[in-house]
């Protein structure tokens, strides 16, 4: 049945299986005293009401001490297994998260191109949930439920051997066939409409992250009233498809009532007809209302199964996913990394239909200041995701002094090489920490060595807190240029022999530009290094420029020879000289 879907993810309740085990027993404590214990106290009270000359003494006390002792019991029951159950929920929800989360740091960057970020917080935080609630909720009721129910039958049978007549439980037992076709009807229905409420939960939540990370662009162009409406509807999208689900799940219940309000007056019919006494009366209906209460409750389990099962098919979608940039299964080492770096016959595409790179063939030696020019959407910031695989090439190859990156393991290849992107991202966490990022282990004084060179130390120290200032989410405390110092010095202190450098394109202040440039052109020395020149200030360092058009490199070369020979090339330069 469908409960095999979660069967690979119940290995989560083992770290908690003593808990759990408990939290089970709990419940059949809970169900005995429910399904057994209560009709069997009522049997022996009803009597005392109706029957004057009754039991008296010890026996009537005896009778009387029955009801708060069932009650004490299932109300430890109740109590253990609800919080024994919750306890292990918790734990299986912080695994299922972080497996998920673990995984998707081990997915490409095209992963990230293709699915929108508020859908995979809505993933990672929604339909664990949904899948955490699921399988605690299935396991606990299929003992506990299940236990009421054969407690209440056993109560009947016990009752009916007393009374010599078996017909009530019969009857009683015959209506559990007609309670499943409400469920199963309800179920395939549910199954549907929850997968669209999740995926419209995961759409409001991408609403709200754009708005919420677009902050200023919000403001700047007035975007208010349209960022309201557009969350405003996706709002009422996911009330609209969340109520289908609320009409499935609740229309459950009252149908099942329904049903076996039949099958109870039927049973009644039967005991009256046989003239069972007042006692027996009294808890057969008790028994029968035991019986009747956990087939609702599987109902409406099976209705949280298949809520549970739309949000694993969107876990799924996550978890199943391939890393299309794998690992090799026999790694080779790159050893001491001298930086050349070339690549042969390199074709690209994002998606099957456009070729982004083609015929790429180029070889850089080791130490070489590479500049990668060209019109926008030309292929270099592409080029560049190639070195440290954040893409793989879809033909020919690219070798790090010989061997081919695929044949490296993706952490030793990364760690030859340092990226300084166009806009610094830094973690909301200590200048200090921002900064050993480039070097986990490093000391106090070598993380100050490297904020020297990138001449980020100065504006350091005169900060109140220093190396501890907090940097605030992404960096905000700090200016753009300071944020791109910070970058540069974690780059210094990873001391890779490759650097690949994004050139900030938002203007920066002539001071800050003069410092950054400076920094950049000591990060420089002695390495090979790439820099995607959107300005181009930086071009005259270069050794060598790679004009780039349409995907294809058209003209390779010193500024010297490109500007008389590349028309692309000489356009370019004046086009950026005239802006200056
Ligand atoms: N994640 C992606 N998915 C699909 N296509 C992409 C993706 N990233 C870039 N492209 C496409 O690939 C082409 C090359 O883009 P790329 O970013 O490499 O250009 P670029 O030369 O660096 O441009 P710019 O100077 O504007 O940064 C463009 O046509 C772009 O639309």
């Amino acid at each position: 049945m469908y409960l095999k879907r979660f069967s690979p993810y119940f290995k989560f309740l083992k770290p908690v299986r003593v808990q759990f085990a408990l939290g089970l027993l709990a419940g059949i404590v809970y169900a005995a005293s429910s399904g057994f214990g209560l009709p069997l106290v009522i049997k022996y009270l009803v009597p005392l009401v109706t029957e004057p000359e009754g039991p008296t003494g010890w026996k009537l006390l005896g009778i009387l001490a029955m009801v708060p002792i069932v009650f004490v019991f299932r109300a430890l029951g109740s109590f253990a297994n609800a919080y024994l159950m919750a306890y292990t929920g918790m734990h299986v929800l912080e695994q299922i998260r972080r497996m998920v989360f673990e995984h998707i740091q081990s997915l490409p960057l095209a992963f990230f191109g293709r699915n929108k970020v508020g859908d995979l917080m809505s993933r990672v935080m929604g339909d664990t949930s949904q899948l955490q609630g699921a399988i605690v909720k299935v396991v606990d009721s299929l003992i506990k439920e299940p236990a009421t129910l054969i407690s209440a039958a056993a109560y009947l049978v016990y009752l009916s051997t007393k009374e010599n007549d078996i017909s009530f439980v019969l009857i009683a037992l015959a209506t559990v066939p007609a309670c499943v076709l409400p469920v199963k009807a309800i179920g395939t229905r549910i199954l549907k409409k929850a997968g669209k409420a999740q995926k419209q939960a995961g759409e409001l939540n991408h609403v709200l992250n754009e708005n919420l990370s677009a902050t200023r662009e919000v403001r700047a162009y007035n975007l208010e009233a349209r960022e309201s409406e557009r969350f405003g509807k996706a709002c009422r999208n996911f009330l609209e498809k969340s109520l289908k689900v609320v009409k499935y799940d609740k229309a459950l219940t009252p149908l099942i009532e329904v049903v076996t309000s039949f099958a109870i007056v039927i049973a009644l019919y039967v005991a009256v007809v046989n003239e069972v006494d007042e006692g027996a009366l009294a808890s057969i209906l008790a028994a029968l209302y035991m019986c009747y209460q956990p087939v609702k409750k599987l109902g409406s389990v099976s209705n949280t199964i298949r809520k549970a099962e739309a949000s694993l098919d969107r876990l799924e979608f996550v978890l199943h996913t391939v890393d299309t940039v794998p690992e090799t299964t026999a790694p080779q080492s790159l050893g001491s990394v001298k930086g050349q770096i070339s690549m042969q016959r390199v074709q690209f595409k994002y998606t099957d239909d456009s070729v982004v790179l083609d015929d790429i063939q180029v070889d850089i030696a080791a130490g070489e200041i590479v500049a990668l020019v060209g019109p926008s959407g030309a292929g270099k910031t592409t080029f560049a995701n190639l070195v440290p695989r954040f893409y793989d090439v879809t033909e020919g190859s690219i070798r790090i002094d010989g061997i081919d990156v695929r044949d490296v393991l993706k952490s030793e290849l990364r760690s030859h090489i340092a990226l300084v992107s166009q806009e610094a991202l830094l973690f909301s966490d200590s200048i200090a920490n921002n900064i050993r990022i480039g070097k986990p282990d490093a000391s106090l004084e070598e993380i100050k060595i490297a904020a020297e060179m990138a001449n980020a130390h100065e504006f350091i120290e005169a900060l109140d807190q220093g190396y501890e200032t907090e940097v605030g989410e992404r960096g905000s405390r700090l200016s753009g240029g300071q944020r791109q110092r910070i970058s540069i010095a974690r780059a210094f202190l990873k001391n890779a022999p490759i650097i690949i450098l994004d050139e900030p394109t938002s203007a920066l202040d002539a001071e800050s530009e003069h410092q950054i440039q400076a920094a950049l052109e000591k990060l420089s020395k002695g390495r090979t290094v790439l820099i995607i020149a959107h300005r181009f200030s930086t071009i005259k360092h270069a050794d060598r420029i790679l004009v780039f058009d349409a995907g294809k490199i058209v003209a390779s070369g010193s500024h010297a020879e490109l500007y008389p020979s590349s028309e692309l090339y000489r356009s370019l330069y004046d086009k950026q000289a005239q802006r200056q």
